[in-house]
Parts: C-alpha cells; structure tokens; sequence
C-alpha cells in the first residue's frame, strides 16, 4: 500500500496565504518539536487569524508498546508484526514474511521513546496553542492494553521520567501563566455506555452536552470545574478521577479502561494592555481616558483517554461485559465514521450517532488544534488490530480543523473596574462633604464663642468701671460738700458772735480765709484728679469699644469663610452631578461598544467580506433594511440595557454637551435606538427629534449629520412622525444639510429621509412648497448609487401619492415633480443599471403617465420611450403590465406612436436610433400588440 496522508511534514495543512492579515498564531522555536505549529505564510511570515480561523490539519503521531512479559514468551519465535523507521517517519506493517505496507505519520515514536519526548511531540504544541487563546485536544486511540493510560494518565509520582501527558501539560501550564491575572480550572469527566459522569463528583452522573450552535463550542455545563492553584492539587484530582473510573479484568488488559476518560483545562489568560481610567484634570475635572475593555483569551484543553478498541471476541466479554463492550466499539465506530466523513470532505457528517462524536465535535473539523496518538502493540496475534488502528489514524491525519482564536472583550471586568472607581469617587466626595461640614461647624462654634466671651468681658469691665467712678465722683461730691458747709458755717457763726473786730481780729479772719482758700484749691485737684480717672476710664471704654468692633470683624471674616466652604461645597456637588454625567457617557460609551461588538461579532460570524461594521454601518443598513431590526436579540437586549441604565433623558440631554465627543457619541446611540421601532414613541415623546432636527441646525460636524440623518430617516417611518418632522421645518433643515454635505453617506440618510416624507399623501404641497424635491434632485450631483437609489425612492414615492391625489380628484394640473424638473433625471436613469435605482424610476414613470396632463412633457422629454422599453423589458411583471396598460389607454400616447409609425418606416428608426439603444423601439411594439 502507498504511504498516504504524509508527508506534510507537520505543516498546518494547506498554505492560503490569502488569509486576512491579523494576529500571528503560535509560533514554535524549537524545531525539533515536529508536531509543532508552523508559519503558514507560504512567503515566510508569519500565520495569521482571521474570524474562521485557519485550517490546521490533525496531527497523528504513533507509538509502539514494548513487548510485555507475556509477549516476550508467547511471541518468542515471532518478530513483531510492524517495523518502525521513526527517521523516515514510516511504519511497515508486515503483511507476511515477504511483503509489507508502508505508512507515513507525523511522528513515529518507537517503544523506546521517553514520556517526555512523547509529550514534547505529541501534546506541548497543543498545550502552547491553548496558553494562546485556541481550544486544543490531545487524544489517545488503541487497542486495549496498548498503553493509552500509560501515554496520557499516568502520573509517575515514584518515577518522574514516567509522567504522562496530562500532569506534564498541567505543569506547563501552571509555569506559563499569573495566577494573579489568570486562572485554570479542570472538569474530569468519563462517558459510559452513553452516560456522562463527574469522576470529581461520581454522584452527579447525568451531564448534559451544550451545544452553542454560533461558535459550535462544546461544553459540560453540569461538570465540577476546580480552579486548580498548584500541581499537587491537580495530582490529587487526577488520582481521585482515576479512582472511579471504570475499569474491568479483560482477556487483554487486567486494568482495561472501559470508559472514555475526558479532562478538560480551561485557561483564561488576560492580555496585557491598559486599563481603563478615568484621570483628574485641572484638579476637579474627572476625564475618561480610556475606555477599552480588557481582552481575555479563554483556551481550552481536552484530553482524551479512549476506551480500548477491541474485537469482541478478543476481549473475552461475556454479560454486562458485553454490553460495555458494545457501547465502546459503537462510540468508537461513531468516532470513525465521522472522521471517514471529514477525510472525504462529505457533506454529511454524523457528529450526533454517539455522546463522544458529540463532545469531539470542535475536536475533529472544529476550531480546536488536535493531535492523536495512537497506540499499538507489537504482537502478530493483533495484526488485524493494529491494522485498524493503523488505518484509523492515517483517515484521522486528512482530517482538517479551523483552529480559531478564542478571545473576547471582557466587558464584565471593564464594567466591574468603572464601578469600583466610581465607588471610590463617590465614597472620596462623601468624605469631603463630611469634613467641610465638620470644619464650618467648628468655625462657627468658636467665632460664637469667642464673640460671646469678648461680648461678657466688656460688659463686665464697663460696669465695674462705671460703678467704680460713681463711687469715686459720689465720694468727692461728698467731701467737697461737707468741706464747703463745714467753711460757710464757720464763716457765719463768726459774723453774728464777732460784730466788728479790731485788727488782731481781723489778722486771724485773714488767716482762716487763707486756709479756707488752701482747702478750695486741695479740692480743686481733688476734682481735678477726679475728671482724670473718668478720662482714664472713658479710655477704657473706648479701648473696650475698639476691642469689640476688632471682635466684630473677625466674627464677619469668619463668615465669609464660612461662605467660602459653603461655596467649595457647591463647587463640590457640582463636579458630583457632572461626574454622574461622564458616567452615565460612559455607560452609553459602554454599551456602544457592546453594541458595536456585538455586530463586528455578527458580522465575523457570518463571514460575510468587506470591512467591519460598526454601529453607524448597523445604523445605515437598518435605514435601508427596517425589517431587519429584529434579528438580533442580543442587540434589542444592549438597547433595553441601554435605556434600563442611562435612561433617554439623559441620553438626549447629552446631546446638547460641550463635548464633541459626547454630543457624537450621544447622536449615535439616539440614532441606534431610532432603529428599532418599539424605541421611536419614547424618542419623539421626549423630545429627541426636536432634539435631532436641531442638530442639523446647529452643529457644523459632518458625522453628526451624518448620524443625526440617519436617526430622522428611522423616526419618518413614522407617519405620525413624518407630520411632526414636517411641523417642526424638518424640510428646509433636511435642505440645508443636503446643500452643505459632502459624503455620500450624509446625502443618503437626508435623501433617506426626505424619500420616507414623500410617502404621505397629506406632506405633498407642503413638501414641494418647501423645496422637498429640488432638495432631492440637488442629491443628485453626488453620482453615488446608494444616494441615487434613495432619491429615486423619493421620487417614486412622490408620484404615487401625486397619482392616488389625481384619481382621487383632490389634485389636479401637471404633475410637480414635471413642474420641479424632475423629468429629464428621470427619463435619464430610467434603465439604470443599479437595480434599485431602474425598480424606483420605472415606477414613477408608470404613476405619472397614469394622468393626460403628464403626458405631453413626457412625450416631449423622452420618456415615452422608456415607457415602451418597461411594457417590454421590465423583470417585475406588474410594472410591465402596468406600463402596458397606461401606454394602450392613453390617447395622447397612442395618437403620438400611431403618427411616430406613420412618420418613419421601421427601418429607417432603426437605422436612426440603431438596435442597441435603450430608447429604440420595436417595430412590433409600434404596430402591433394593442398600440396600432
Ligand atoms: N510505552 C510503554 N512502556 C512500558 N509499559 C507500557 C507502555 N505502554 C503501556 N505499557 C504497559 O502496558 C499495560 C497496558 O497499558 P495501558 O493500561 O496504558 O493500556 P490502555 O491502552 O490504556 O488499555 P485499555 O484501553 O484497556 O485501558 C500497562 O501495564 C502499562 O504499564
């Protein structure tokens, strides 16, 4: 037999270097690991991603059980039934002493390959694969007792040379990743006849398979997940595991797995970047600076242990044993029937026949890097055996896998980190409030007290000094009076006992009015010393007075401190009610980025090409296509979150911000929430379209516009809307920002817009009258077909309604889009080759050739021609009709092809207008089929 599925030499499978230039995969240094990743750039560089992921074959190494004692007796005279040439990468499986097949794998291990070369080859790949975000799985499959548990399980805690895969990925793992910043975590599951059970937890023994039918991720939901912290613990959890695990005595192995082992590791590792901020500037004004959420990349290794596949008859199962025996060759024949499927590309693939095929779905044609090793022994006696396991894994390498990077924003923990620090901002401003009260009421209290103390000591002072003066001035009084009737007495009782003296007399008369003299003049600065203290005491006064007022100006400036705290204070819970405002951008920042996920997300899924699109591109494609608002729920769950935490009040009040970020920000989540209709009453209730309209009005951003367009468009879907619009100048505002704008985009929501207004049959005068349609036609200098295409739904719209007012008899006269001069633009894009553009145009043509009075301008401006062209060639055939119906029931029209058909023979039309010009018409169409 031809070696086959080899010789890839452990590429990735095929080289598509069209792939989207992303992010690098795993790129392996060492290059001995052949089971490694390679770069799969076929120029060199390196691998990128894409969102499908690029595709990455299975990886199939080979291992070859040394003989076991009974072996070395029973086949003493047999040589093994393969030969191994691990330098060529080739197995021989001897058919006979004289010929052999020949098979190539990735890797040969012979039976003397180390448990650590064995896990370098087989599985480190894989584990690396997973530390960098992509599922991986390690699988075992052989025959019973070909050293499956013995390759992945064991756990070779007497010889640590003979530790499996398992404990060695574990211990990479553990090595490679912060337990401060990431986490691992197991779930130990075995699958027995068709049952899931927790070996961590064997009572729970009924788990179910989740399927997420968008990522075709596998999970066991109902699983014990332990978040393992060392390598000691993860043993403990093995050999626990391992404890109940079915095994049974077969005729093969004395220690036969009868299940099917699954460990799954999931590492969830945050990439490193910058966390969001919010940063003070100017000292009080809270600024957010970052708003990006971290990325986490969430890896998940499975690792499986196959039951033994055997012929029944070779294991000796009897009873019970039997019907085990049954379950596994029927999973295991699940197993191979779909990776048959897969190897031949099949359209088919009967991934749901068994709980195994179920849970290996990401593992085989999935998103998961995988790499099998098979086991086989050497004995003759299993040739066939080892001829089917052989066969098994060479099917297993053709099969191919999108190995996809799983990685997402971690919006939890963003939103987790904002309301921490909002917290904080809040508990900080709490704080500070507290304190200022605390200091003005302590300002006051001592101000009042030292004004009451400076108040009591006056008072005090001023009445001891003013009793002590009285005293002092009633003592004085008192003295001089008594002195002063002490002298008049003497005096007079001199007078009436002395009569008339002689001169010795009169000596001694002078003598006494000399002392009297003395003593006026003691009392005199007696009165003097006392007018002194009452100056001394008047001081005092004045001095106290001085003191009182000085107390009366420390108590004012005490107060304007305490008008100054009371200001900070104000100053406070302002910057607390504009904190709240970021916040509440924040969050509708947030959810805007949510949003815009979510659809990049949709979108990847989706694969569709082109670029990605974020919320304005929803925007535009919900304007174009309304109906399909409602396909997704996760986004109507984003608006009513929205709405839930920001509330519209407090969106629609950002859009008035200084900010010109906030206000585009904002415009656009008024406009995501304008797409979907159950928002639109709340909108115009609460005054967002007034709100929108003035936008137009007052902003010269293009993007707001752009945006502000856009919303209006959605909201005149509305016919009560589209009155309101209307009411509030939406035309000549519509105008004006059609006449100053640039981008395409723009003219297409304004465009958008004034087409949805076109639509009312009561708008009609009014629309026109405030120069609706020459707006529309002034879009036409843009050349875009998305601006044009919107236009000519305008139109369209228009001169339906014009129709149903004609034939209603509530209008009458030339049609005033003919008035307008619209004709020539519409005769002229008639046949356009957008097809939006021909489906509208061609209709308008049809309503206004339903009326006489159209007809003489149509006539003259060439759209009869077009008319005839549409009664022939449109692809809708109640246009076709339509048209039809208006040309044979017009007299104008008839009478002008009847004279057209007299006037030049067919040929020489033809000659004149040659056969492959739109506006060349038949000679049937003229002389026959109703015309005539
Ligand atoms: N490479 C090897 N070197 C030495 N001994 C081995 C090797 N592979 C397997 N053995 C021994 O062979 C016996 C069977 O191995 P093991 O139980 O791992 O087989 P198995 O494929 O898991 O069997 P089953 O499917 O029945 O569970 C064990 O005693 C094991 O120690």
């Amino acid at each position: 037999m031809a070696a086959s599925g080899g010789g890839y030499n452990y590429r990735n499978g095929n080289q598509r270097s069209s792939l989207k230039v992303d992010k690098p995969l795993s790129v392996n240094s060492n290059p001995k690991n052949s089971l490694k990743s390679k770069p799969l750039s076929s120029s060199g560089g390196v691998v990128r991603r894409n969102s499908t992921g690029v595709p990455g074959r299975v990886r199939v190494a080979v291992r070859l059980r040394p003989r076991n004692s009974e072996e070395l007796v029973a086949d003493a005279d047999f040589a093994d039934c393969v030969e191994l040439q691990p330098e060529l990468k080739r197995l021989k499986l001897r058919k006979n002493n004289w010929d052999s097949d020949t098979f190539e794998f990735d890797e040969v291990l012979t039976e003397f390959a180390s448990q650590k070369r064995v896990y370098e080859v087989v599985a480190k790949p894989v584990v690396e694969s997973v530390l960098e975000g992509y599922n991986g799985t390690v699988m075992a499959y052989g025959q019973t007792g070909t050293g499956k548990t013995y390759t992945l399980g064991r756990l070779g805690e007497e010889d640590t040379a003979a530790r499996g895969i398992m404990v060695r990925a574990m211990e990479d793992i553990l090595a490679d990743i912060s337990l401060e910043t990431d986490s691992v975590s197991v779930s130990y599951l075995q699958l027995y006849m068709e049952t899931i059970q927790d070996l961590l937890d064997p009572a729970n023994d009924n788990i179910a398979i989740v399927e997420d039918p968008k990522t075709g991720d596998v999970s066991v939901p109902g699983a014990s997940l332990i978040e393992i912290m060392d390598q000691q613990s993860f043993v403990e959890l093995l050999r626990l595991g391992e404890a109940h695990r079915f095994a049974a005595n077969t005729k093969l192995n004395t220690e036969s797995s009868r299940s099917h082992a699954i460990l799954m590791v999931h590492v969830k590792r945050h990439v490193k970047g910058k966390d969001p901020t919010l940063s003070s500037e100017n000292g009080n004004s809270h600024v957010v600076k970052n708003l990006k959420a971290p990325i986490v990349r969430k890896g998940k290794l499975v690792v499986v242990d196959l039951a033994g596949s055997e012929r029944i008859d070779k294991s000796g199962s009897e009873g019970h044993t039997l019907e085990e025996a049954k379950s596994i060759n029927l999973s295991l024949s699940a197993l191979g029937n779909c990776i048959n499927a897969l190897a031949e590309n099949s359209t088919h693939v009967p991934v749901r026949d068994s709980k195994l095929t179920r849970l290996l779905r990401d593992s085989f044609g999935g998103t998961a890097r995988t790499s099998l090793v098979i086991t086989i022994g050497p004995s003759p006696r299993h040739r066939g055996e080892t001829t089917s396991t052989i066969m098994f894994g060479q099917r297993a390498m053709k099969v191919e896998n999108m190995v996809k990077l799983k990685e997402e924003f971690d919006y939890k923990s963003l939103s987790r980190s904002l309301d921490t620090q909002l917290d904080k901002l809040i508990a900080e401003h709490e704080r500070q409030q507290k304190a200022f009260k605390d200091e003005i009421e302590r300002l006051t209290l001592e101000a009042q007290n030292q004004i009451s103390e400076v108040e009591g000591n006056y008072a005090d002072s001023l009445e001891k000094e003013r009793l002590k003066y009285q005293k002092d001035y009633m003592e004085s009084i008192k003295k001089l009076e008594q002195q002063l009737m002490m002298t008049q007495r003497n005096c007079g009782s001199e007078k009436i006992t002395n009569g008339p003296k002689d001169d010795g007399a009169k000596v001694t008369s002078n003598k006494e009015n000399l002392s009297a003299i003395e003593e006026v003049v003691e009392l005199k600065k007696q009165l003097q010393k006392e007018t002194n203290l009452r100056k001394a005491a008047e001081e005092e006064v004045s001095n106290l007075k001085n003191q009182l007022s000085q107390w009366k100006r420390s108590e004012a400036a005490g107060n304007a401190e305490i008008l100054k705290l009371q200001k900070m204070l104000e100053d406070e819970t302002q910057q607390k009610d504009k904190l709240e405002g970021e916040i509440a951008v924040l969050q509708s920042q947030l959810m805007q980025i949510s949003f815009e996920a979510d659809e990049t997300r949709k979108r990847l899924d989706l694969n569709e090409p082109g670029r990605t699109l974020g919320g304005m591109d929803s925007l535009i494609d919900q304007v174009r296509h309304p109906q399909q608002k409602d396909s997704g729920n996760e986004e109507k769950a984003s608006i009513a979150k929205l709405f839930e935490q920001v509330g519209l009040q407090k969106i629609l009040s950002l859009l008035e911000a200084e900010d010109a970020d906030v206000r585009i920000h904002a415009v656009k989540v008024v406009a995501n929430l304008a797409a979907e209709e159950s928002n639109q009453e709340k909108i115009v209730q609460a005054g967002g379209l007034t709100s929108l309209l003035m936008l137009l009005k007052s902003s010269e951003d293009e993007t707001i516009h752009r945006v502000a367009a856009g919303a209006i468009a959605n909201l005149a879907m509305n016919e009560s809307n589209q009155e309101l619009i209307m009411a509030q100048g939406g035309i000549s505002l519509l105008s004006m920002t059609a006449a100053n704008a640039e981008d395409p985009q723009t003219l297409r929501m304004v465009a958008g817009a004034i087409a949805n207004l076109c639509g009312n049959d009561k708008l009609q005068t009014k629309l026109r009258g405030e120069g609706g349609i020459k707006a529309l036609l002034g879009m036409v200098r843009s050349g875009h077909p998305d601006v044009l295409a919107q236009v000519a739904r305008g139109i369209a719209n228009f001169a339906k309604c014009e129709s149903r007012a004609s034939t209603q008899g509530t209008k009458s006269g030339r049609s005033l889009l003919i008035e307008d001069g619209a004709l020539p633009w519409i005769v002229q894009n008639a046949n356009n080759e957008a097809s939006a553009i021909k489906r509208h145009i061609e209709l308008a043509l049809c309503h206004l050739a339903q009326h006489e009075v159209n007809t003489r301008d149509m006539i003259t401006g060439g759209a009869l021609w077009e008319l005839v062209r549409i009664s022939r060639d449109c692809s809708r055939e109640d246009i076709r009709n339509l048209a039809h119906r208006t040309l044979t029931s017009s007299p104008t029209f008839l009478a002008e092809l009847r004279r057209l058909r007299n006037a030049v023979s067919y040929q020489t039309m033809k000659m004149l207008l040659g056969p492959t010009s739109p506006s060349f018409v038949p000679a049937e169409v003229i002389s026959c089929g109703g015309f005539s």
